[in-house]
C-alpha cells in the first residue's frame, strides 16, 4: 500500500517536472549552453513515465489481490458464523449471493480508485500550477480537458449498476442449467426425460439475454468515450493555441507544455475509470456492509432474545402457532413434548406441517406465538429430509462436526449400527473412498447416504437428535434394523423422529399425529393401531397400497 502510494505520488509530479526540464533545456540549447546531464535528464523526466506506470500498475494489482484475498476470507467467516434462521431467508440468500459475486473484488477495486483517483487530481493541480506561470487559459483548459473523461466513466458505471443484477442473475442460471446437463446424475435423468436439449435451449436463452446486457452498456460506453475524448481533444487543441498566441513565439514555452500535457493525460488516463470503478462498486460494498452488520447482529440477537427458552433436558412447545411470511397458518396452537431417553414420533400426511414444528422444537424458526423450550443448537443434531451429500470422503462425512477424535473401530460400530459397515467396506478405499461424482468419486444411492448420515448422528453423541424422514429412501426390511439400532444407540438422546410412514414407527415411544398444523392425536404405536382415529386410517390406507405395489 505504502509503495504503492508512493508510486503514484511519483507519477504526480512527472508531467510537472517534464515541463520545467523541457523548458530549461529547450532555452539552454537555444543558447547553446545545454549540457549532456541536461539532455539526460529531460530524457529520464520524458520517458520516465512509461516504466514508472508499469510499476504502479503492478504493484496496484498486488494490493488488489491481497486486498480480495482478505475480504473472501472475511465472507466466508460470515457465512460460518450465520446464524441459521438466516440461512433459511431467501432475502439473505440474495444477498449472500450478490457479496459473493461481488463483494470482494470492488471492496478490493475501492481502495485502490481511491488512490488512483488522488494521484489523478495531484497530477492535474501540479501541472496547471506549472503551466500557470506561462499561459493562465492554457493552464485552465488542460484541467477541464480531463473532466469530459471522468464524467462519461461516471455515468457507464452508473449504466453497468443498472444492469448489473439482470446480467448477474441471467449468468447464474446459465451456470445452474449447465451444471445440470455436466454432471453425471441430472445428466442421466434429463437424458432419460429427454430434456436435455430443452437445458440446452434455456441456458443459451440466458446467455443470450446476459450477453444483450453487456452488449448495451458497452454500446453505451462507447458513445459516452466517443463524445468525452472529443470534447477533450477540443479543450487541448485550445490550450495549445493559446499557449501559441501568448507564448510569444517562446519554443521553450510551447515544446515544454505540450509535453506536459501529453503526459498528464497518460497519467491521469485512468481516473475516470477509476471515478467509474468507485461509483460503480459503492451500491454492492453497501450492501456487503449491511449483510455483515445484520448477520453480526443477528448473532448476538439470537442469544439474547426470542420467545425460545432453552433447558437441559427435555424439549417442548405448548400452542405454538406459525405461518411463513404473510402466507397461511401452517401451525395451530400445537404442543409437544419429546422426553429423555425416548423417540418421540411425528406422524401426518404431506404439508401436514411436521418439519416446521421439528424446525420450531430445533431452534431454526421462531413461532409467532406460543412458547417452546428446547436446548442450544450445538446440543442437537438433525437429520433433515434433503440433506446435503457433501463430496467427502467417507470419514470426513461420516464425522462432520465430531470435534473429538473418532477411531475406526468406533467410526465402523456407528456404520454398522446404521447398516452401513458392510457396503463402506466394500468401496475401493473403504472410509477414505472420495464420495461423488465432482471429484471423480464414488457416488452412493439415496439409502445409502441416508445410512451414512445416521451413522454421523450417532456419532455426534448430541443428547437431542431430530431425524425428519430419516428412511425414506431406504427398503424396508433394512429400515426396521435401522430402528432397532436407533433404539439402542439413542438410549440417553431425546429423539425426534418425523414420518409419513405410520407403520416404520413401531419403535417410537409416542407418536403424535399432525393434521392441518395441530396435533390431532397421541399414543404409543399400540394404543393408536386400535383406536379409531387418524393414525389407524393412515396405517390402513398405506397397508392397502403398500401390498397393492408387491
Ligand atoms: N420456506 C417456506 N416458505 C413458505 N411456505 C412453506 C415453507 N416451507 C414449508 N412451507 C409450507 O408449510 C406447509 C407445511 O410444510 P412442512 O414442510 O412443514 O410439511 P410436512 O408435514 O413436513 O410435509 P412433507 O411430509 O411433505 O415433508 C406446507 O403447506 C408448505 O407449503
Amino acid at each position: 500500500m505504502v509503495a504503492l502510494i508512493l508510486t503514484r505520488l511519483l507519477e504526480a509530479v512527472m508531467p510537472a517536472v517534464q515541463v520545467i526540464s523541457l523548458s530549461h533545456l529547450v532555452s539552454a540549447a537555444l543558447s547553446g549552453t545545454a549540457s549532456p546531464v541536461d539532455y539526460i535528464l529531460t530524457a529520464c523526466a520524458c520517458a520516465g513515465l512509461i516504466p514508472l506506470q508499469s510499476v504502479t500498475e503492478t504493484l496496484q494489482l498486488r494490493l488488489q489481490l491481497s486486498l480480495k484475498t482478505c475480504y473472501e476470507n472475511e465472507l466466508t467467516d460470515l457465512l460460518a458464523e450465520m446464524p441459521v434462521s438466516d440461512r433459511i431467508d431467501p432475502r439473505i440468500a440474495d444477498s449472500v449471493q450478490t457479496a459473493q459475486e461481488a463483494a470482494p473484488s470492488n471492496l478490493a477495486w475501492q481502495a485502490t480508485s481511491t488512490i488512483t483517483v488522488v494521484q489523478a487530481l495531484a497530477t492535474s493541480v501540479i501541472l496547471c500550477l506549472s503551466i500557470y506561470p506561462m499561459d493562465a487559459t492554457a493552464s485552465f483548459c488542460a484541467l477541464v480537458s480531463l473532466l469530459p473523461a471522468v464524467l462519461a466513466h461516471a455515468w457507464s458505471a452508473r449504466l453497468e449498476n443498472l444492469y448489473w443484477p439482470a446480467m448477474a442473475a441471467a449468468s447464474r442460471r446459465a451456470d445452474y442449467l449447465v451444471t445440470q446437463l455436466r454432471f453425471g446424475r441430472s445428466g442421466v435423468e434429463l437424458a432419460s426425460l429427454n430434456a436435455t436439449s430443452a437445458f440446452a435451449d434455456w441456458a443459451k436463452e440466458a446467455n443470450r439475454i446476459a450477453c444483450s446486457h453487456w452488449l448495451a452498456v458497452t454500446r453505451a460506453k462507447l458513445n459516452g468515450g466517443v463524445i468525452a475524448g472529443t470534447t477533450s481533444v477540443g479543450l487541448l487543441a485550445m490550450a495549445m493555441m493559446s499557449l501559441g498566441r501568448h507564448g510569444g513565439g517562446n519554443p521553450e514555452v510551447i515544446a515544454s507544455a505540450i509535453t506536459g500535457m501529453m503526459s498528464g493525460l497518460l497519467a491521469t488516463r485512468s481516473a475516470g475509470s477509476a471515478i467509474g470503478e468507485f461509483l460503480s462498486s459503492a451500491p454492492l460494498v453497501r450492501k456487503y456492509e449491511d449483510l455483515k452488520a445484520h448477520v453480526r447482529s443477528g448473532v448476538c440477537e439470537r442469544v439474547e432474545t426470542g420467545p425460545v427458552t432453552q433447558t437441559p433436558r427435555d424439549i417442548s412447545c405448548s400452542d405454538v402457532s406459525f405461518r411463513y411470511g404473510n402466507g397461511p397458518v401452517v401451525l395451530d396452537s400445537a404442543s409437544l413434548t419429546a422426553e429423555k431417553g425416548k423417540i418421540t414420533a411425528i406422524v401426518g400426511a404431506n404439508g401436514a406441517g411436521k418439519t416446521t414444528l421439528v424446525r420450531i422444537l430445533g431452534g431454526t424458526l421462531k413461532p409467532t406465538a406460543g412458547t417452546v423450550h428446547t436446548v442450544g443448537r450445538e446440543s442437537i443434531s438433525e437429520l433433515s429430509q434433503d440433506f446435503h451429500r457433501y463430496e467427502l470422503t467417507v470419514r470426513q462425512f461420516v464425522t462432520l462436526g465430531i470435534q473429538r477424535a473418532v477411531n475406526d473401530a468406533e467410526l465402523f460400530a456407528a456404520l454398522a449400527c446404521m447398516e452401513a459397515r458392510d457396503f463402506v467396506s466394500a468401496l475401493p478405499l473403504g472410509l477414505d473412498t472420495q464420495l461423488g461424482e465432482q471429484w471423480g468419486g464414488v457416488d452412493l444411492s439415496g439409502g445409502q447416504w441416508q445410512r451414512l448420515a445416521l451413522a454421523r448422528t450417532v456419532l455426534s453423541q448430541s443428547p437431542v437428535w431430530i431425524l425428519d424422514e430419516p428412511t425414506s429412501a431406504v427398503d424396508a426390511e433394512t429400515e426396521t434394523k435401522i430402528f432397532g439400532g436407533l433404539s439402542k444407540t439413542s438410549a440417553s438422546a431425546t429423539v425426534l423422529l418425523v414420518s409419513h410412514r405410520a407403520w416404520t414407527l413401531r419403535a417410537a415411544d409416542e407418536i403424535c399425529v399432525l393434521d392441518g398444523g395441530r396435533v390431532v392425536e397421541r399414543g404409543s404405536y399400540g394404543e393408536l393401531v386400535h383406536r379409531d382415529g387418524m393414525f389407524r386410517r393412515m396405517f390402513l390406507e398405506q397397508r392397502i397400497e403398500e401390498s397393492s405395489t408387491k
